[in-house]
């Protein structure tokens, strides 16, 4: 059967599960209709195994397949599945007992029917045991995960949602860790410890970039063929604090500016769905805010590999694997005044692309040549320009040209980095602040709303994954390979794979 060594990426594909192997009877074989040909054929006495088992669709996606054996001896077919099974139980890798989270509201709220009829039938045939929580509130996954769930039960969590409900995984299982681990989120400059457990993501949200930039595609059923297969993808999520209190984590993206005032204006459009974000992007695109302030960062040293390069981060990345974190390195303390770089500026954007971000809205992402699990985040300064030119920057991330190749743009791969708003910047400009808010708090909103009046807000909001946050004045630290997706990256491209389309056996 092809089963020998490791049966990972046999020519077979991935032979993933025995649940479904069954012996059939005779009788059992009449009544199943797809079957019947089988029986019809065969003059002999029957038995039949199954194998399911992986195969690779284009773009990306996995689907699941059968292949029946036929067996004229019933002791025969029962030393097949016993070593079947044997193959089976031998990789360690697989989840058997998963952690369930459904957001009902997220995206085009489909999270609920997506699991029962996509997945579920999925982790039943592989034997998954699973416990399933649909959420009743907002961070109601987040502080099950902080303090009642009894982690040692399971072998992953999954959450059933978008980018939003990752982000509450990713906060309650590191806080939890850290906490086990007598740490202190609050220190930015603490090295955290590696969460174990692996999370999985079944995409049901607006943008769910995080699983688009590690899958390849938004398909529920291939995450869950690549969650029951047990992939791991390491990645590397920033820690936000503000005057040395932990405000957030982020695993994509960080953006001031445009992306902040696209979700905050987003958010009070949430009852569209996921055409809320073209409705913003176009309204804040026509706004043309830009904003003031300093951006200080570490640049990646010793690493391989820059924002510009034209090879992407792709399952097995080399980069990754160089700049994966070195002991000694990566436990390395940044001194506080040491924060290498410093620009000061008037910007339309500043973001932050931990990795591609790759999106079904931007196949290729904020940052095309960002890494999963480098210990990087790509820093991105968009500085005041014409409406015309910060166009052209956006629709870049839709084709092939180079986004960064402006001159106004500039990218750099940092390790650290803090923002501080021009308004917060020294006692004068204090002064200077409180006096130009006293005008902006009465026509604050009319501004905002009204951007023909030419009273453009001091300030923008973060938007850190999709979540608001409520400082401007940040420091952002990186670290490499805290959380694992049960993903393998995206694979390179599918047309070309060896095992793509029909699988061969050789019997
Ligand atoms: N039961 C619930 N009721 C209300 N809000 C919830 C519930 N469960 C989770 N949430 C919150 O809903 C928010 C959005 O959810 P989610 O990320 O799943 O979808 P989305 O925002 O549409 O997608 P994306 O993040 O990909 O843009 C999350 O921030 C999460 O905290
Ligand atoms: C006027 C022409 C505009 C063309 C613009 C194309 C540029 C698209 C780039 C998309 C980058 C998405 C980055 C992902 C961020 C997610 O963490 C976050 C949570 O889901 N989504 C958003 O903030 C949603 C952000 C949506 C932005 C539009
Ligand atoms: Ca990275």
């Amino acid at each position: 059967l092809g089963l020998s060594g490791s049966s990972e990426l046999s020519p077979l594909c991935s032979i993933f599960y025995l649940m479904s192997v069954s012996v059939l009877e005779r009788t059992n074989i009449l009544k199943r209709k797809f079957l019947t040909l089988l029986f019809v054929k065969t003059k002999w006495r029957l038995c039949c195994v199954s194998v399911s088992y992986v195969e690779r669709c284009q773009q990306h996606r996995w689907r699941c397949a059968a292949v029946t054996f036929t067996c004229p001896d019933g002791g025969l077919c029962q030393s097949w599945v016993g070593a079947i099974a044997e193959q089976l139980a031998a990789i360690t890798s697989r989840p058997r007992r998963l952690l369930i989270y459904i957001n009902p509201y997220g995206g085009k709220r489909q999270g609920g029917r997506v699991y029962e009829q996509k997945v579920a039938p999925l982790f039943a045939q592989a034997a998954i045991s699973t416990h399933v929580i649909v959420t009743e509130h907002a961070n109601h996954a987040r502080d099950h995960l902080r303090t009642d769930a009894e982690l040692k039960k399971y072998d992953g969590v999954v959450c059933v949602g978008g980018d939003g409900m990752f982000s509450e995984i990713v906060h309650g299982l590191i806080w939890r860790t850290q906490m086990d681990s007598s740490l202190d989120p609050n220190s930015p400059d603490e090295t955290l410890t590696s969460c174990s457990l692996r999370i999985g993501i079944i995409p049901a949200g607006s943008t769910d970039c995080i699983c688009f930039a590690t899958v390849g595609t938004n398909d529920p059923v291939t995450s869950a063929l690549h969650i029951i297969v047990g992939d791991s993808q390491p990645m590397d999520v920033c820690s936000i604090h503000h005057n040395n209190t932990f405000l957030r984590y982020s695993v994509s993206l960080l953006g001031y500016g445009f992306y902040g005032d696209v979700l905050t204006d987003s958010e009070r459009k949430r009852w569209m769905g996921p055409v809320r974000y073209d409705f913003s992007g176009l309204k804040m695109f026509l706004t043309h805010h830009y904003y003031e302030g300093t951006v200080s960062y570490l640049p990646a040293r010793g690493v391989v590999g820059t924002p510009r390069d034209a090879a992407r981060c792709r399952s097995g990345c080399v980069v990754c694997q160089h700049n994966g974190p070195k002991p000694s390195e990566r436990a390395e303390k940044y001194e506080t005044d040491d924060c290498g770089e410093t620009i000061r500026g008037k910007f339309l954007a500043i973001n932050a692309a931990s990795m591609s971000c790759a999106c079904p809205r931007s196949p290729k992402g904020l940052s095309p040549a960002a890494h999963l699990a480098d210990g990087t985040t790509d820093l991105i300064l968009v500085r005041k320009c014409s409406r015309f030119d910060f166009l052209r920057h956006l629709l870049r991330h839709t084709n092939k040209e180079d986004q960064f190749d402006l001159n106004f743009v500039e990218v750099h791969r940092v390790v650290r980095f803090r923002f501080m708003p021009r308004h917060c910047q020294s006692d004068s400009d204090l002064e200077l602040d409180l006096l130009e808010n006293g005008k902006r708090q009465i026509f604050g909103q009319i501004c905002r709303d009204h951007p023909a009046c030419g009273c453009a807000p001091a300030y923008s909001s973060w938007n850190c994954d999709g979540e608001i946050l409520t400082h401007t004045a940040i420091d952002v630290r990186v670290h490499c390979r805290l959380i694992k997706l049960f993903a393998r990256g995206i694979e390179e491209s599918c047309d070309a794979h060896p095992y793509r389309g029909k699988p061969k056996f050789v019997f």
